[in-house]
Protein backbone atom coordinates (compact mmCIF):
# COMPACT_ATOMS: atom_id res chain seq x y z
CA UNK A 1 0.00 0.00 0.00
CA UNK A 2 1.46 3.18 -1.05
CA UNK A 3 1.30 7.01 -0.02
CA UNK A 4 1.58 9.60 -2.35
CA UNK A 5 2.00 13.72 -1.75
CA UNK A 6 -0.42 15.69 -2.49
CA UNK A 7 2.26 17.95 -4.16
CA UNK A 8 3.28 15.32 -6.09
CA UNK A 9 7.11 15.55 -5.88
CA UNK A 10 7.84 13.67 -2.69
CA UNK A 11 8.83 10.06 -3.34
CA UNK A 12 5.77 7.53 -2.17
CA UNK A 13 6.51 5.67 1.16
CA UNK A 14 4.93 2.94 2.94
CA UNK A 15 2.53 2.67 5.51
CA UNK A 16 5.58 3.23 8.32
CA UNK A 17 7.96 5.51 6.72
CA UNK A 18 4.42 7.90 6.13
CA UNK A 19 3.46 7.30 9.28
CA UNK A 20 7.43 8.81 10.84
CA UNK A 21 7.57 11.20 7.62
CA UNK A 22 4.25 13.25 9.10
CA UNK A 23 4.57 15.98 6.24
CA UNK A 24 6.32 14.85 3.19
CA UNK A 25 9.19 16.10 1.84
CA UNK A 26 7.65 18.26 -0.78
CA UNK A 27 5.54 19.80 1.37
CA UNK A 28 2.09 17.63 0.98
CA UNK A 29 0.08 15.47 3.03
CA UNK A 30 0.34 12.29 2.53
CA UNK A 31 -3.07 10.18 1.01
CA UNK A 32 -3.34 6.38 -0.20
CA UNK A 33 -2.61 6.02 -3.72
CA UNK A 34 -5.52 4.01 -3.89
CA UNK A 35 -8.06 3.52 -1.25
CA UNK A 36 -9.06 -0.30 -0.06
CA UNK A 37 -12.38 -0.64 -0.91
CA UNK A 38 -15.12 -2.35 1.56
CA UNK A 39 -18.06 -3.82 -0.35
CA UNK A 40 -21.39 -3.96 1.55
CA UNK A 41 -20.93 -7.80 2.47
CA UNK A 42 -18.10 -6.69 4.28
CA UNK A 43 -19.38 -3.64 6.11
CA UNK A 44 -22.27 -6.23 7.33
CA UNK A 45 -19.35 -8.52 8.51
CA UNK A 46 -18.40 -5.24 10.99
CA UNK A 47 -21.69 -5.06 12.34
CA UNK A 48 -21.56 -6.15 16.19
CA UNK A 49 -17.39 -6.39 16.29
CA UNK A 50 -16.49 -4.81 19.44
CA UNK A 51 -14.28 -1.42 18.71
CA UNK A 52 -11.10 -2.94 18.96
CA UNK A 53 -11.69 -5.37 16.45
CA UNK A 54 -13.35 -3.37 13.65
CA UNK A 55 -10.72 -1.12 14.39
CA UNK A 56 -8.19 -3.54 13.44
CA UNK A 57 -10.10 -4.74 10.31
CA UNK A 58 -10.47 -1.61 8.99
CA UNK A 59 -6.61 -0.36 9.54
CA UNK A 60 -5.36 -3.61 8.69
CA UNK A 61 -5.55 -2.88 4.78
CA UNK A 62 -3.94 0.40 4.65
CA UNK A 63 -0.71 -1.19 6.80
CA UNK A 64 -0.10 -2.99 3.70
CA UNK A 65 1.58 -5.76 5.09
CA UNK A 66 4.65 -3.45 6.86
CA UNK A 67 2.39 -3.92 10.36
CA UNK A 68 0.41 -7.72 10.88
CA UNK A 69 -3.25 -7.92 11.72
CA UNK A 70 -1.92 -9.78 15.16
CA UNK A 71 0.24 -6.87 15.72
CA UNK A 72 -1.97 -4.19 14.48
CA UNK A 73 -4.72 -5.61 16.80
CA UNK A 74 -2.54 -6.25 19.86
CA UNK A 75 -1.99 -2.17 19.51
CA UNK A 76 -5.24 -1.20 19.12
CA UNK A 77 -6.77 -3.05 22.24
CA UNK A 78 -3.93 -2.20 24.00
CA UNK A 79 -4.59 2.15 22.88
CA UNK A 80 -8.39 1.76 23.40
CA UNK A 81 -8.16 -0.04 27.11
CA UNK A 82 -7.59 2.98 28.40
CA UNK A 83 -11.07 4.80 27.66
CA UNK A 84 -13.81 4.99 29.88
CA UNK A 85 -16.67 3.56 27.80
CA UNK A 86 -16.39 0.14 27.15
CA UNK A 87 -17.54 0.92 23.60
CA UNK A 88 -15.11 3.41 23.16
CA UNK A 89 -17.33 5.94 21.13
CA UNK A 90 -20.64 5.25 21.93
CA UNK A 91 -23.61 6.79 20.14
CA UNK A 92 -26.08 8.59 22.20
CA UNK A 93 -29.38 9.45 20.50
CA UNK A 94 -31.15 13.56 20.93
CA UNK A 95 -34.25 12.82 18.68
CA UNK A 96 -35.50 10.73 16.12
CA UNK A 97 -33.13 10.43 13.54
CA UNK A 98 -30.42 12.79 15.23
CA UNK A 99 -27.85 11.27 17.40
CA UNK A 100 -24.07 12.09 18.88
CA UNK A 101 -21.26 10.50 18.79
CA UNK A 102 -19.27 10.90 21.59
CA UNK A 103 -15.56 11.10 21.24
CA UNK A 104 -14.44 11.71 24.15
CA UNK A 105 -14.37 8.84 26.53
CA UNK A 106 -10.27 8.79 26.22
CA UNK A 107 -7.85 9.91 28.84
CA UNK A 108 -7.78 13.16 28.20
CA UNK A 109 -11.27 14.11 27.29
CA UNK A 110 -11.15 14.89 23.19
CA UNK A 111 -11.39 12.91 20.14
CA UNK A 112 -8.04 13.32 19.16
CA UNK A 113 -7.29 10.18 22.03
CA UNK A 114 -9.14 8.26 19.24
CA UNK A 115 -6.21 8.42 17.16
CA UNK A 116 -3.10 9.60 19.37
CA UNK A 117 -3.74 6.53 21.86
CA UNK A 118 -2.84 4.55 18.91
CA UNK A 119 -0.04 6.77 17.16
CA UNK A 120 1.92 6.50 20.12
CA UNK A 121 1.83 2.88 20.23
CA UNK A 122 2.17 3.28 16.76
CA UNK A 123 5.80 4.93 17.20
CA UNK A 124 6.91 2.86 19.72
CA UNK A 125 6.65 -0.41 17.76
CA UNK A 126 8.03 0.70 14.29
CA UNK A 127 11.01 2.93 16.41
CA UNK A 128 11.46 0.01 18.56
CA UNK A 129 12.05 -2.23 15.27
CA UNK A 130 13.92 0.15 13.65
CA UNK A 131 16.64 1.61 16.41
CA UNK A 132 15.55 4.85 15.95
CA UNK A 133 14.34 8.03 18.26
CA UNK A 134 12.16 10.87 17.18
CA UNK A 135 11.14 14.56 17.79
CA UNK A 136 7.94 15.42 17.83
CA UNK A 137 7.30 18.90 17.15
CA UNK A 138 3.29 19.49 17.13
CA UNK A 139 1.07 22.09 17.00
CA UNK A 140 -2.45 22.73 19.00
CA UNK A 141 -4.99 25.04 19.57
CA UNK A 142 -5.71 23.53 22.91
CA UNK A 143 -6.69 19.57 22.34
CA UNK A 144 -4.52 17.69 20.42
CA UNK A 145 -1.31 18.95 22.47
CA UNK A 146 -2.37 17.25 25.31
CA UNK A 147 -3.79 14.36 23.45
CA UNK A 148 -0.04 13.89 22.22
CA UNK A 149 1.55 14.60 25.33
CA UNK A 150 -0.88 11.70 27.21
CA UNK A 151 0.05 9.53 24.06
CA UNK A 152 3.88 9.86 24.20
CA UNK A 153 4.68 11.53 27.60
CA UNK A 154 7.50 9.38 29.10
CA UNK A 155 8.26 7.32 25.95
CA UNK A 156 11.57 6.29 25.74
CA UNK A 157 12.27 6.67 21.88
CA UNK A 158 10.32 10.04 21.73
CA UNK A 159 10.91 13.52 22.65
CA UNK A 160 7.20 16.12 22.13
CA UNK A 161 7.67 19.66 21.92
CA UNK A 162 4.63 21.29 21.80
CA UNK A 163 3.16 24.81 20.35
CA UNK A 164 0.28 26.38 21.84
CA UNK A 165 -1.32 29.66 21.45
CA UNK A 166 -0.56 31.51 24.95
CA UNK A 167 -3.76 32.80 26.27
CA UNK A 168 -5.89 31.45 23.72
CA UNK A 169 -6.84 27.95 25.05
CA UNK A 170 -9.31 27.38 27.87
CA UNK A 171 -7.85 26.90 31.27
CA UNK A 172 -8.47 23.09 31.44
CA UNK A 173 -6.95 22.34 28.13
CA UNK A 174 -3.71 24.33 29.14
CA UNK A 175 -3.45 22.94 32.12
CA UNK A 176 -3.79 19.35 30.66
CA UNK A 177 -0.26 19.88 29.04
CA UNK A 178 1.57 22.10 31.21
CA UNK A 179 1.30 20.04 34.33
CA UNK A 180 2.61 16.72 32.75
CA UNK A 181 6.36 17.33 33.74
CA UNK A 182 7.35 14.33 32.15
CA UNK A 183 11.08 14.79 30.71
CA UNK A 184 10.65 14.23 27.12
CA UNK A 185 7.37 17.02 27.08
CA UNK A 186 8.01 20.05 26.62
CA UNK A 187 5.67 22.57 26.06
CA UNK A 188 5.84 26.33 24.19
CA UNK A 189 3.34 28.90 25.09
CA UNK A 190 3.73 31.36 21.46
CA UNK A 191 3.04 34.73 21.29
CA UNK A 192 1.07 34.27 18.45
CA UNK A 193 -2.81 32.49 16.84
CA UNK A 194 -2.59 28.33 16.00
CA UNK A 195 -2.43 29.37 12.89
CA UNK A 196 1.28 30.52 13.50
CA UNK A 197 1.97 27.49 15.44
CA UNK A 198 1.07 25.30 12.34
CA UNK A 199 2.95 27.70 10.43
CA UNK A 200 5.72 26.93 12.39
CA UNK A 201 5.71 23.74 12.71
CA UNK A 202 4.89 23.42 9.04
CA UNK A 203 8.48 25.45 8.59
CA UNK A 204 10.53 22.84 10.91
CA UNK A 205 9.36 19.82 8.38
CA UNK A 206 10.61 22.13 5.08
CA UNK A 207 13.78 22.86 6.49
CA UNK A 208 15.27 19.16 5.13
CA UNK A 209 18.76 19.31 6.69
CA UNK A 210 16.64 20.67 10.22
CA UNK A 211 13.93 17.90 9.87
CA UNK A 212 16.84 15.15 8.85
CA UNK A 213 19.00 16.40 12.29
CA UNK A 214 16.34 15.73 14.83
CA UNK A 215 14.50 13.25 13.01
CA UNK A 216 11.04 14.97 13.30
CA UNK A 217 7.46 13.39 13.23
CA UNK A 218 3.97 14.83 13.40
CA UNK A 219 0.81 14.45 15.77
CA UNK A 220 -0.58 16.58 13.91
CA UNK A 221 -3.12 15.78 11.86
CA UNK A 222 -0.90 16.43 8.79
CA UNK A 223 0.25 12.55 9.57
CA UNK A 224 -1.93 10.43 7.78
CA UNK A 225 -1.58 8.05 11.00
CA UNK A 226 -3.75 10.61 12.53
CA UNK A 227 -6.46 10.53 9.93
CA UNK A 228 -6.55 6.66 9.13
CA UNK A 229 -6.94 5.91 13.13
CA UNK A 230 -10.37 8.68 12.88
CA UNK A 231 -12.07 6.93 9.44
CA UNK A 232 -13.02 3.51 11.99
CA UNK A 233 -14.89 5.67 13.89
CA UNK A 234 -17.21 7.10 10.99
CA UNK A 235 -17.50 3.23 10.14
CA UNK A 236 -18.29 2.28 13.28
CA UNK A 237 -21.19 4.60 14.09
CA UNK A 238 -22.50 4.01 10.13
CA UNK A 239 -22.43 0.61 10.37
CA UNK A 240 -24.36 0.47 14.32
CA UNK A 241 -27.02 2.93 12.20
CA UNK A 242 -27.57 0.22 9.54
CA UNK A 243 -25.02 1.27 6.95
CA UNK A 244 -24.32 0.01 3.99
CA UNK A 245 -28.55 -0.93 3.86
CA UNK A 246 -29.05 2.58 4.39
CA UNK A 247 -27.26 5.75 4.04
CA UNK A 248 -26.20 7.52 6.85
CA UNK A 249 -24.59 12.19 7.25
CA UNK A 250 -22.69 13.28 9.77
CA UNK A 251 -21.81 17.01 11.27
CA UNK A 252 -18.60 17.62 12.31
CA UNK A 253 -17.17 20.84 14.18
CA UNK A 254 -14.54 21.78 12.34
CA UNK A 255 -10.83 23.56 12.19
CA UNK A 256 -8.48 22.11 10.59
CA UNK A 257 -10.43 19.55 8.56
CA UNK A 258 -8.91 16.40 9.63
CA UNK A 259 -12.08 14.69 11.42
CA UNK A 260 -14.20 15.51 8.38
CA UNK A 261 -11.71 14.40 5.94
CA UNK A 262 -11.53 11.15 7.85
CA UNK A 263 -15.35 11.11 7.52
CA UNK A 264 -14.45 11.47 3.94
CA UNK A 265 -11.70 8.89 3.78
CA UNK A 266 -14.60 6.52 5.25
CA UNK A 267 -16.94 6.88 2.29
CA UNK A 268 -13.89 6.44 -0.09
CA UNK A 269 -13.87 3.10 1.31
CA UNK A 270 -17.71 2.47 0.91
CA UNK A 271 -19.33 3.65 3.26
CA UNK A 272 -22.71 5.06 2.28
CA UNK A 273 -22.35 8.82 3.44
CA UNK A 274 -25.08 10.84 1.84
CA UNK A 275 -23.80 13.97 3.26
CA UNK A 276 -20.95 15.66 5.38
CA UNK A 277 -21.62 18.60 7.20
CA UNK A 278 -19.09 21.08 8.23
CA UNK A 279 -19.38 23.38 11.13
CA UNK A 280 -17.60 26.04 11.57
CA UNK A 281 -17.69 28.94 14.37
CA UNK A 282 -16.89 32.42 13.71
CA UNK A 283 -13.70 31.60 12.11
CA UNK A 284 -16.06 30.48 9.09
CA UNK A 285 -13.50 30.50 6.48
CA UNK A 286 -14.54 26.77 5.34
CA UNK A 287 -18.76 27.70 5.53
CA UNK A 288 -17.63 30.34 3.19
CA UNK A 289 -15.87 28.20 0.78
CA UNK A 290 -18.21 25.77 0.22
CA UNK A 291 -21.19 28.73 -0.27
CA UNK A 292 -18.96 30.43 -2.89
CA UNK A 293 -15.87 28.51 -3.93
CA UNK A 294 -13.51 30.84 -2.38
CA UNK A 295 -11.16 29.82 0.34
CA UNK A 296 -10.14 33.62 1.79
CA UNK A 297 -8.26 34.41 5.19
CA UNK A 298 -9.73 37.17 7.18
CA UNK A 299 -8.49 37.17 10.49
CA UNK A 300 -8.81 34.33 13.36
CA UNK A 301 -11.41 35.58 15.95
CA UNK A 302 -10.93 34.02 20.11
CA UNK A 303 -14.43 32.74 20.54
CA UNK A 304 -16.20 30.01 23.11
CA UNK A 305 -14.99 26.76 20.84
CA UNK A 306 -11.25 27.85 20.93
CA UNK A 307 -9.97 24.54 19.41
CA UNK A 308 -11.55 25.40 15.99
CA UNK A 309 -10.04 29.22 16.44
CA UNK A 310 -8.66 28.18 13.15
CA UNK A 311 -8.60 30.05 9.11
CA UNK A 312 -5.77 27.76 7.58
CA UNK A 313 -6.77 24.40 7.83
CA UNK A 314 -4.15 21.97 6.72
CA UNK A 315 -6.24 18.99 5.74
CA UNK A 316 -8.25 21.01 3.56
CA UNK A 317 -5.14 19.95 1.13
CA UNK A 318 -6.04 16.36 0.54
CA UNK A 319 -10.04 17.50 -0.31
CA UNK A 320 -8.44 19.65 -2.87
CA UNK A 321 -6.27 16.99 -4.53
CA UNK A 322 -8.79 15.47 -5.56
CA UNK A 323 -10.81 18.62 -6.55
CA UNK A 324 -7.95 18.89 -8.96
CA UNK A 325 -7.91 15.81 -10.36
CA UNK A 326 -5.01 14.18 -8.33
CA UNK A 327 -2.59 16.88 -10.15
CA UNK A 328 0.08 17.37 -7.40
CA UNK A 329 1.52 20.71 -9.76
CA UNK A 330 -1.74 22.26 -9.50
CA UNK A 331 -2.20 21.85 -5.60
CA UNK A 332 1.43 23.25 -5.24
CA UNK A 333 0.41 25.70 -7.48
CA UNK A 334 -2.68 26.32 -5.65
CA UNK A 335 -1.75 26.54 -2.14
CA UNK A 336 1.74 28.70 -2.97
CA UNK A 337 -1.11 30.95 -4.19
CA UNK A 338 -2.72 30.69 -0.67
CA UNK A 339 0.48 31.15 0.96
CA UNK A 340 1.30 34.17 -0.56
CA UNK A 341 -2.13 35.63 -1.47
CA UNK A 342 -4.43 33.88 1.67
CA UNK A 343 -6.92 33.09 -0.69
CA UNK A 344 -7.82 30.96 -3.85
CA UNK A 345 -10.94 29.97 -6.14
CA UNK A 346 -11.78 26.69 -7.37
CA UNK A 347 -13.91 26.51 -10.57
CA UNK A 348 -17.52 25.83 -10.70
CA UNK A 349 -16.91 21.92 -11.39
CA UNK A 350 -14.70 21.94 -8.52
CA UNK A 351 -17.27 23.61 -6.28
CA UNK A 352 -20.47 21.84 -7.80
CA UNK A 353 -18.03 18.35 -7.16
CA UNK A 354 -17.27 19.76 -3.19
CA UNK A 355 -21.16 20.88 -2.40
CA UNK A 356 -22.12 17.50 -3.81
CA UNK A 357 -21.32 16.20 -0.58
CA UNK A 358 -20.23 18.72 1.57
CA UNK A 359 -22.58 22.17 3.26
CA UNK A 360 -20.89 24.24 5.18
CA UNK A 361 -22.46 26.23 8.13
CA UNK A 362 -21.33 28.52 10.59
CA UNK A 363 -22.53 29.19 14.71
CA UNK A 364 -21.68 32.67 16.13
CA UNK A 365 -20.86 32.73 19.65
CA UNK A 366 -25.04 33.39 20.38
CA UNK A 367 -25.85 30.32 18.30
CA UNK A 368 -23.25 28.06 19.92
CA UNK A 369 -24.38 29.27 23.27
CA UNK A 370 -28.06 28.74 22.08
CA UNK A 371 -27.92 24.98 21.08
CA UNK A 372 -25.87 24.42 24.39
CA UNK A 373 -28.97 25.74 26.65
CA UNK A 374 -31.68 24.09 24.08
CA UNK A 375 -30.59 20.88 24.12
CA UNK A 376 -29.71 20.65 27.73
CA UNK A 377 -33.53 21.84 28.23
CA UNK A 378 -35.05 19.53 26.05
CA UNK A 379 -32.83 16.61 26.65
CA UNK A 380 -30.78 17.04 29.69
CA UNK A 381 -27.33 16.56 27.81
CA UNK A 382 -24.79 18.58 27.73
CA UNK A 383 -23.14 20.00 25.03
CA UNK A 384 -19.10 21.47 24.89
CA UNK A 385 -19.38 24.46 22.97
CA UNK A 386 -17.64 22.43 20.08
CA UNK A 387 -20.01 19.80 19.70
CA UNK A 388 -22.39 22.34 19.94
CA UNK A 389 -21.39 24.24 16.51
CA UNK A 390 -21.48 21.08 14.47
CA UNK A 391 -25.11 20.38 16.12
CA UNK A 392 -26.31 23.82 15.26
CA UNK A 393 -24.99 23.01 12.07
CA UNK A 394 -26.74 19.50 11.70
CA UNK A 395 -30.16 21.83 12.62
CA UNK A 396 -29.44 24.03 9.65
CA UNK A 397 -28.49 21.13 7.30
CA UNK A 398 -31.63 19.29 8.38
CA UNK A 399 -33.88 23.04 7.76
CA UNK A 400 -31.97 23.67 4.61
CA UNK A 401 -33.34 20.09 3.18
CA UNK A 402 -29.66 18.69 2.55
CA UNK A 403 -30.38 15.83 4.89
CA UNK A 404 -33.44 14.13 4.29
CA UNK A 405 -35.69 13.64 7.63
CA UNK A 406 -35.08 10.01 6.98
CA UNK A 407 -31.26 9.65 6.61
CA UNK A 408 -29.62 9.34 10.54
CA UNK A 409 -27.46 12.36 10.89
CA UNK A 410 -25.35 12.08 13.64
CA UNK A 411 -23.13 14.79 15.39
CA UNK A 412 -19.34 14.63 16.57
CA UNK A 413 -19.40 15.02 19.79
CA UNK A 414 -15.13 15.97 20.04
CA UNK A 415 -14.65 17.11 23.53
CA UNK A 416 -16.01 16.56 26.79
CA UNK A 417 -18.20 19.76 28.21
CA UNK A 418 -15.67 19.71 31.36
CA UNK A 419 -12.91 20.94 29.32
CA UNK A 420 -14.87 24.13 28.82
CA UNK A 421 -16.65 24.53 32.31
CA UNK A 422 -16.72 28.61 31.83
CA UNK A 423 -18.84 28.36 28.43
CA UNK A 424 -20.90 25.60 29.37
CA UNK A 425 -21.79 26.96 32.74
CA UNK A 426 -22.36 30.67 31.49
CA UNK A 427 -24.94 28.78 28.42
CA UNK A 428 -26.83 26.42 30.94
CA UNK A 429 -26.03 26.85 34.44
CA UNK A 430 -24.80 23.60 34.91
CA UNK A 431 -20.69 22.97 35.55
CA UNK A 432 -19.86 20.13 34.48
CA UNK A 433 -17.14 18.46 36.70
CA UNK A 434 -13.76 16.68 35.68
CA UNK A 435 -13.42 12.95 36.00
CA UNK A 436 -11.71 11.65 38.91
CA UNK A 437 -8.13 11.44 37.45
CA UNK A 438 -8.41 15.19 36.67
CA UNK A 439 -9.89 16.37 39.88
CA UNK A 440 -6.79 17.96 40.88
CA UNK A 441 -5.48 19.84 37.53
CA UNK A 442 -6.10 22.87 39.39
CA UNK A 443 -3.43 22.04 42.22
CA UNK A 444 -0.59 20.86 39.70
CA UNK A 445 2.26 22.50 38.86
CA UNK A 446 2.72 23.66 35.53
CA UNK A 447 5.68 24.16 33.41
CA UNK A 448 5.69 26.00 30.10
CA UNK A 449 8.06 28.21 28.17
CA UNK A 450 6.70 31.52 26.23
CA UNK A 451 8.29 31.91 22.95
CA UNK A 452 7.85 34.61 20.39
CA UNK A 453 6.27 34.23 17.20
CA UNK A 454 9.53 33.04 15.34
CA UNK A 455 10.78 30.64 13.70
CA UNK A 456 14.14 30.62 14.37
CA UNK A 457 13.21 30.73 18.25
CA UNK A 458 11.26 27.80 17.97
CA UNK A 459 13.90 25.97 16.20
CA UNK A 460 16.47 26.83 19.09
CA UNK A 461 14.32 25.50 21.27
CA UNK A 462 13.13 22.65 19.87
CA UNK A 463 16.74 21.47 19.29
CA UNK A 464 17.92 21.98 22.68
CA UNK A 465 15.23 19.43 24.16
CA UNK A 466 15.75 17.05 21.65
CA UNK A 467 17.18 13.95 22.43
CA UNK A 468 18.37 12.45 19.02
CA UNK A 469 21.40 12.09 18.10
CA UNK A 470 23.55 11.33 14.94
CA UNK A 471 24.04 7.76 16.30
CA UNK A 472 19.81 7.10 16.90
CA UNK A 473 19.28 8.27 13.73
C1 LIG B 1 -13.03 19.81 20.42
C2 LIG B 1 -12.68 20.01 19.00
N1 LIG B 1 -13.67 20.07 18.10
C3 LIG B 1 -13.42 20.24 16.80
C4 LIG B 1 -12.13 20.39 16.32
C5 LIG B 1 -11.93 20.54 14.85
O1 LIG B 1 -11.44 19.35 14.30
P1 LIG B 1 -10.55 19.39 12.99
O2 LIG B 1 -9.38 20.26 13.33
O3 LIG B 1 -10.16 17.98 12.76
O4 LIG B 1 -11.37 19.98 11.93
C6 LIG B 1 -11.08 20.37 17.23
C7 LIG B 1 -9.67 20.50 16.81
O5 LIG B 1 -9.16 19.81 16.03
C8 LIG B 1 -11.35 20.14 18.59
O6 LIG B 1 -10.36 20.04 19.47
N1 LIG C 1 -8.12 21.72 17.07
C1 LIG C 1 -6.83 21.16 17.05
C2 LIG C 1 -5.94 21.83 16.06
C3 LIG C 1 -4.93 20.89 15.51
O1 LIG C 1 -5.60 19.93 14.75
P1 LIG C 1 -4.99 18.57 14.26
O2 LIG C 1 -6.17 17.68 14.17
O3 LIG C 1 -4.33 18.84 12.98
O4 LIG C 1 -3.99 18.07 15.26
C4 LIG C 1 -6.27 21.13 18.46
O5 LIG C 1 -7.05 20.97 19.37
O6 LIG C 1 -5.10 21.27 18.67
Amino acid sequence: MDYISTRGRAPALGFEDALLAGLARDGGLYVPAAWPAFDASALRALRGLSYGELATRVMAPFMGGAISEDELRALVHDAYGSFAHAAVTPLTQLGQEEWVLELFHGPTLAFKDVALQLLGRLFDHVLAKRGRRITVVGATSGDTGSAAIEACRDRELVDIVILHPKGRTSEVQRRQMTTVLSPNVHNVALEGTFDDCQAIVKALFNDQAYRDELNISAVNSINWARILAQVVYYVAAGVALGAPDRPVAFSVPTGNFGNVYAAYGARAIGLPIQRLVVGTNSNDILTRFFQSGTMATNGVVPTISPSMDIQVSSNFERLLFDLLGRDGAAVTNVMDGFAASGHFTVDERQLAEARGLFDGFRADEHETAETMRRVFQTTGYLLDPHTAVGVHAAAQARAAGTVPAEVPLVSLACAHPAKFPDAVKAATGMHPPLPRHLADLYEREERVSVLPNDVEAVKAFVRSKSRVTGAAR
